[in-house]
């Protein structure tokens, strides 16, 4: 199908549902579980009719694919990796215009206070995979979003290139503080989703906790390279961090010392280190 006006042409596009809340209690005992999960689709394929033309026949409705995501949660979510799979499959394997399909999932943490009671851990990391399926190979990516960590010594920051617009200070130990979202592709699936996960997490706090820091970008390729290390069948880790700066306040106004005890917590701006750590083809 051609464009309407010659000279113009369609390019790359998608289409899909954002933003699906989708909470799932099991209630087969009467110690109950919950799922709280935000899932985003994305479509493409052989789409050029619609955006051409308006004729929708290849278009499968952005209001489906959110049923959809309800429809299959009702036998059950499982791992979020396998969730989001099942999805991206099924959207490619079944509408006849559809050869790409990307799923999205994060899902939000609840902590048992009671059998059928939790506390919201809202505001906090959340888990995260995306599916990414071309109707033959699925390509599969976990991670997680806004965990912050902070370590209140073992960090320094000199030695950087100074213009005459520099005016930071070097320094020897400093507050470092981040809100790490991270993700990993596999190469292959791992045995255990779950486990793999845990694996990464666990390495990626481990890293942090350890690293002693020159730089955040220092302790961005330490993070990538333990996830690596801890999981096998990880290839690629991209990680951003934001530097959540802490200045420490001079208290000498007010006759004080402040021997790193005070800090005001920076909102904007803030350094946004992000990066990729590979496992290179042996
Ligand atoms: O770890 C850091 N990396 C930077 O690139 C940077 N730039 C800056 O102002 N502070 C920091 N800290």
């Amino acid at each position: 199908m051609t464009a309407p006006s010659p000279g113009f042409t369609l390019g790359p596009n998608s289409y899909g549902k954002s933003g699906v809340r989708l909470v799932r209690v099991d209630r087969d005992t009467p110690r109950h579980t919950i799922r709280d999960l935000t899932v985003h689709t994305a479509l493409a394929g052989d789409l050029d009719a619609t955006h051409y033309t308006g004729d929708n026949t290849g278009v499968l409705p952005t209001d489906t694919q959110k049923n959809t995501v309800y429809a299959f949660a009702r036998d059950g979510i499982g791992t979020l990796e396998g969730f989001a799979e099942r999805l991206a499959r099924h959207f490619v394997d079944t509408a006849p215009a559809i050869t790409r399909a990307r799923v999205r999932i994060e899902e939000h943490p609840w902590t048992r206070i009671g059998d059928h009671s939790f506390a919201s851990g809202e505001g906090g990391e959340r888990r995260t995979a995306e599916a990414a399926y071309d109707g033959r190979d699925a390509a599969i990516t976990a991670g997680v979003c806004d965990l912050l960590l902070l370590n209140t010594t073992d960090s320094e920051f000199s030695g950087f290139f100074a213009d005459e617009y520099t005016t930071l200070p070097e320094t020897d130990d400093r507050v470092l503080a981040t809100a790490v979202t991270a993700a990993w592709d596999y190469a292959s699936a791992p045995a255990d989703a779950d486990a793999a996960f845990g694996a990464a997490r666990a390495a990626l706090l481990d890293a942090f906790a350890g690293t002693y820091s020159l730089s955040l970008q220092q302790t961005l390729y330490a993070l990538g390279e333990r996830i690596l290390k801890a999981v096998p069948e990880a290839r690629e880790v991209r990680l951003s961090l934001p530097n959540r700066h802490h200045y420490l306040q001079d208290l000498g106004r007010f006759g004080l010392d402040n021997p790193g005890v005070v800090f005001q917590a920076g909102d904007l701006p803030y350094g946004l280190i992000e990066g990729a750590v590979r496992r290179e083809a042996p």
